[in-house]
């Protein structure tokens, strides 16, 4: 059953927009919630997927903490409602002024990244009289067999750190009077769909965690296993809800956690992705050589996915029905060959005006539109 759409609001509304169903929403997180809550551990929504001040206000509301990458994402966080000491702040480029608010704000974590950041750490808290509170983000080289570009966790990505300057940094943390050694981080990578490479994640820190207490280090009072987990594209009805409960258990039965160690996870796309669509009119049917364009109204400025990972969102057209249904490339308006979300689609006779759907568009959609082309940023109907 597809989902139920607000057909007669689209119609008046300026299009594209992204409709976001904040029912599913909320029935995402009480899933999340409930799967989690078994097992004592916490979830940071990673707020890259999906900043708008709905969503974030609403998963700040069910309690969540927030993982971001930047200044502005900590300055939404707060505004949205999680508390100082539930975020945590991660990513390779921290600038100085980004690591100032972080510590003046009072932020749960800095995921620190490369020793050059954590000196620079400790050199402004030491200079704001301030104590940050660190994890190590280690690079585990795992390959999370997804697409080339969000895969994060293999040697040749940018991100966290070589197990073998782990060790001194934590040493450096201890005798530091500006720092306070909390945990470890990791980040597999982005739309991982099968639970291998989590279950290889486990494997590997709890070697770490031995290795490290071999060497005396039994301070890790958090471990921070970051996000990933995939959605179903193709079906999103089928799995409005991502499959939560054996994700969490994998982590339950493999991971070994030490007395009073805490989980985190990072879930940004599973916790939204489903909930929102990107709704675009036809401006026009143009009959090709072999084939038959349907011209949109919005393009890869809305929804960038498709022309970046070659990403393939469900499309549907919300006012055809009872009509036959016919071959179409579904193309946007920019001036770029890449603007294309579907190829050969079926679809009820497309006309002028329609209303389409492009499906699972909530996480990674909306943040990450531009105004390439000088277009307008898409709207939105939260509801
Ligand atoms: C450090 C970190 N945590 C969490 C996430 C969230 O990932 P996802 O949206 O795939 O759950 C990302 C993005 O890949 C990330 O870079
Ligand atoms: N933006 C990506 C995911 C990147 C995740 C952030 N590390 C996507 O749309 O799939």
């Amino acid at each position: 059953m597809s989902m139920k759409f607000p057909i007669e609001r689209f119609r008046k509304a300026a299009t594209p927009l992204y409709y976001y169903d904040m029912e599913l929403l909320q029935q995402t997180l009480d899933k999340i919630k409930g799967s989690v809550s078994r097992y004592g551990f916490n979830v940071h929504y990673a707020m890259k997927a999906n900043a708008n001040p709905a969503i974030l206000r609403r998963i700040s509301e069910a309690g969540f903490g927030a993982d971001t990458v930047s200044g502005g994402e900590i300055a939404a966080a707060i505004n949205a409602g999680f508390k100082a000491e539930d975020i945590v702040f991660a990513g390779v480029g921290k600038t100085d002024g980004e690591i100032l608010l972080g510590l003046r704000e009072g932020i749960g974590c800095f995921n620190v990244e490369s020793a050059q950041e954590l000196e620079i750490i400790e050199q402004l808290a030491l200079e704001e009289r301030k104590v940050a509170r660190v994890a190590l983000r280690i690079n585990p080289n795992i390959d999370a067999h997804t697409h080339h570009y969000i895969t994060t966790g293999l040697e040749e990505n940018k991100f966290g750190l070589d197990i073998s300057v782990v060790p001194q940094m934590i040493q450096k943390c201890m005798q530091s009077k500006a720092l306070s050694f909390v945990g470890l981080h990791f980040h597999i990578g982005s739309q991982i769909t099968t639970l291998e490479p989590y279950r290889m994640l486990c494997e590997r820190i709890n070697a770490i965690q031995n290795d490290l207490e071999q060497q005396g280090m039994t301070s890790i009072k958090s471990i921070n296993v970051g996000g990933g987990l995939g959605v179903d594209y193709d079906d999103p009805d089928k799995h409005p809800i991502a499959d939560f409960d054996p994700y969490f258990a994998l982590f339950h039965n493999h991971l070994k956690l030490r007395d009073g160690q805490q989980l985190h996870f990072e879930l940004g796309r599973a916790v939204v992705a489903q909930c929102g669509s990107l709704i675009t009119r036809v401006i026009y049917v143009k009959e090709g050589i072999g084939k038959r364009f349907a011209i949109v109204d919005a393009g890869m400025t809305d929804l960038i996915r498709p022309a970046l990972y070659q990403a393939h969102h469900k499309i549907e057209n919300l006012t055809g029905a009872g009509r036959e249904l016919r071959q179409y490339d579904v193309v946007g308006p920019i001036c770029e060959s890449s603007d294309v979300f579907g190829h050969d689609e079926m679809l009820p006779e497309v006309h002028r005006g329609d209303l389409i759907a492009l499906r699972s568009a909530g996480a990674y959609g909306e943040v990450m539109a531009s105004r390439y082309n000088l277009r307008s940023l898409p709207g939105c109907i939260a509801e």
